[in-house]
């Protein structure tokens, strides 16, 4: 029985290392102070959210080389539903450097080309996954040579097959999956500027990027802004929010947490805002891309605007 289960694909998923510094100064060899591995990718850590937080899922991702077969091993002792297709390209590794006042600086591999026959089994291997499943969540970025249009191709495809689709992902391929008409998109703050071509400084330039991709075909779009919350733009209507956190520790991640939150907590309206704001929170307080767990979770800090102020500048 797949009923309610969350499956997400993750085509480039990572090795995440994360090393803890005093400073980070180029030039200059610098110790860590601590060191951390996780397995990475965005599709994998909305998954790795929702068991955190007993929702059911399962993780699609490709896995190549010794790499790939320590990606496995992680999932596995975490207990996450996996449907890895192996490939010839090795896993990458993506490093995070992480300063204390919770700066990050990231460095993201490429990934290696997925072949054809390897992309046709990876649509095999979701297929065999969604099964009366309630969202298939595409995300992340494509690895080199992937066609642009292929979240866009896989969301035509489970949209007609009755499973809503959400897209979490960067470059062209997010104006190409817009187009396929998913549920959900996901930008943050500079993937919805890439995607209309223009800044968003502001909470009113948010909504009116967001109200241009509902135009050009999702249905909703759940803008995360950082530091500054997230907007959620549906066709109900706009609501903002955030979470306020005193000491973030790490970002990275933050966003899927937000995604994971969101749609555990149904996917519409405030509640759902809420619920991705808390677990997105709870992401920043915590080390390296460690997924919180419910004891993570505050749902006393999360403010939903009834008012918001559409001319105030974002920060980050
Ligand atoms: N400094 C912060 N303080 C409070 N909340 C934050 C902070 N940074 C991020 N968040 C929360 O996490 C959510 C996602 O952050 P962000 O917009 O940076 O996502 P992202 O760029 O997709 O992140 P990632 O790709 O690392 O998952 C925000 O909407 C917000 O709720
Ligand atoms: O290179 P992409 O696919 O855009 O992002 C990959 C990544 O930065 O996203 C996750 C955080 O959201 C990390 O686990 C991972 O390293």
């Amino acid at each position: 029985m797949n009923q309610h289960v969350i499956v997400t694909l993750t085509l480039n998923p990572s090795l995440d290392r994360t090393i803890e510094v005093d400073r980070l100064a180029q030039g200059t060899v610098i110790r860590a102070t601590s060191a951390r591995l996780d397995p990475g990718g965005k599709g994998v850590n909305v998954s790795r959210a929702l068991l955190a937080n007993d929702v059911p899922t399962a993780a699609v991702v490709t896995v190549g080389g010794a790499d790939g077969d320590q990606l496995v091993h992680l999932l596995e002792a975490d207990g996450i539903r996996l449907g890895a297709v192996r490939v010839a390209g090795r896993t990458r590794s993506n490093i995070t450097v992480v300063e204390p006042d919770g700066l990050v600086t990231k460095f993201n591999e490429p990934g290696e080309p997925l072949s054809r026959k390897e992309l046709d089994a990876v649509a095999d291997r979701v297929l065999a996954e969604v099964e009366g499943a309630s969202w298939v969540v595409t995300c992340g970025s494509l690895p080199p040579g992937v066609p642009t249009d292929i979240y866009a191709r896989l969301c035509e495809f489970f949209t007609a097959a009755g499973i809503r689709v959400a897209v979490d992902t960067s470059g062209p391929a997010l104006p190409a999956a817009v187009e396929a008409g998913p549920d959900l998109v996901k930008p943050n703050r500079e993937e919805l500027a890439e995607a209309v071509g223009r800044p968003v400084d502001s909470v009113g330039d948010v909504i009116e990027a967001a109200e241009e991709l509902r135009d050009r075909g999702a249905r909703t779009v759940l803008a995360s802004l950082g530091a500054d919350g997230a907007v959620l733009v549906e066709e109900e209507g706009v609501t903002i929010g955030e979470a306020p956190v005193a000491e973030p520790r790490s970002t990275v991640g933050a966003g899927d947490a937000l995604l994971a939150g969101f749609l555990a907590g149904g996917a519409r309206g405030a509640p759902a805002l809420a619920e991705g704001l808390a677990w997105g929170a709870a992401a920043v307080g915590l080390p390296a891309s460690r997924m919180p767990r419910p004891e993570d979770i505050r749902r006393d800090i999360v403010r939903i605007h009834t008012r918001p102020d559409l001319g105030r500048s974002l920060i980050a």
